[in-house]
C-alpha cells in the first residue's frame, strides 16, 4: 500500500519507541492519593497494551508537596518496569484540577525535574515562550522528553489557529506536539484530523491530537491514518471525556493497523 503519512523521526522514551504505525497507548491516574496511582502503575505494568502512564499531579491531594510527589513518582517508576512515566500538572483552564500562578507552576516543574523521576513531562504552552524555553532546556538537560500541549474544553479552534499552535510547539523545542479540543459538530472532528495530517506533513515530530467527548472518540483510534502517534485510553476511570477502554482501544488500533499494512 501507499504510505498513508509522512515519516516521523522515532523518539525513544524509556523502553518505548514512539514512531509511525500503530499509536502508543497512555493511561492516566485519576485519583487523589498514592494508592490509586500505584495500583494503576502495577496494572499498567501487567497490561502489554499500555505503553505509558501519566501521573496527573493536579488531581493529588498533595500536588504541591514536592517531596511526596517525588516519592510517589519514584515508587510508580519502580512498578512500571521501564514503561515511561509522564508527569502532568493540568491547570483548571485546560481541564485540570489546580490553578497555580505561573511562577508556582514553573517552580513545581523545576523541582520535579531536579528530583528526576519522570521520563516525559507535559507543559502547557500557554505559560509563554520564556517559561517554555526555560523548562524545555532544563528537561533536556535531565534527558526528559517534553510534550507541549494546548487544550480547549469548550470548542474547536479554527484550523489556522490549531496549526499555529502546533507549529509554535515545534519551534519551541517540543519532542511531542499535542492538542486536545472539544468538537460540537462532525465537521469539528474532521477539522481536527485534517489539521493533524497537515501538521504531519510539516513536521517530523510525534503528534498527540484528539477531539474529546463521544463525538470525538473516533479520533482516539484514527491516529495511524492521520498522523497522531499516541492516544489516551482507560484502565477503569477516564481522565477526560471520550476515552476508550484500553482493551477495546487496542483491538481497534490493531485492526486498523493490519488493514493499513495490507
Ligand atoms: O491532556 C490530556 C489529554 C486528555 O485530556 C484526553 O482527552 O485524553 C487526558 C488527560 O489526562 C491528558 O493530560
Amino acid at each position: 500500500a501507499e504510505p498513508s503519512s509522512s515519516p516521523i523521526r522515532p523518539l525513544q522514551v524509556g523502553n518505548l519507541t514512539i514512531q509511525q504505525g500503530k499509536p502508543a497507548i497512555i493511561v492516566s491516574t485519576t485519583g487523589n492519593d498514592e494508592e490509586g496511582a500505584l495500583k494503576l502503575a502495577r496494572q499498567a505494568a501487567q497490561t502489554p497494551q499500555v505503553q505509558v502512564v501519566e501521573l496527573r499531579v493536579d488531581k493529588l491531594d498533595f500536588a504541591t508537596r514536592v517531596d511526596k510527589v517525588a516519592q510517589l513518582g519514584q515508587a510508580m517508576r519502580r512498578e512500571l518496569k521501564g514503561k515511561p512515566l509522564l508527569l502532568t500538572l493540568r491547570t483548571k483552564g485546560e481541564g485540570g484540577s489546580l490553578s497555580p500562578d505561573d511562577a508556582s507552576y514553573i517552580a513545581l516543574y523545576q523541582q520535579w525535574l531536579e528530583a528526576g523521576f519522570a521520563d516525559l513531562i507535559d507543559i502547557e504552552m500557554r505559560i509563554g515562550a520564556q517559561a517554555v524555553d526555560q523548562l524545555v532546556a532544563q528537561a533536556h538537560q535531565h534527558h526528559v522528553a517534553v510534550i507541549l500541549s494546548y487544550h480547549d474544553f469548550q470548542a474547536t479552534p479554527d484550523n489556522a489557529d490549531m496549526l499555529r499552535r502546533l507549529s509554535w510547539q515545534a519551534a519551541h523545542g517540543a519532542d511531542i506536539l499535542k492538542i486536545a479540543v472539544m468538537p460540537k459538530t462532525p465537521q469539528d472532528v474532521s477539522r481536527l484530523t485534517d489539521v493533524t495530517w497537515q501538521m504531519r506533513q510539516r513536521s517530523d515530530k510525534p503528534l498527540l491530537t484528539m477531539a474529546m467527548g463521544g463525538l470525538g472518540a473516533v479520533t482516539r483510534v484514527s491516529g495511524e491514518v492521520f498522523g497522531s502517534n499516541l492516544t489516551f485510553g482507560t484502565l477503569g476511570e477516564a481522565s477526560a471525556p471520550g476515552q476508550l477502554d484500553v482493551q477495546a482501544l487496542d483491538q481497534v488500533l490493531t485492526t486498523l493497523h493490519k488493514a493499513n499494512a495490507s
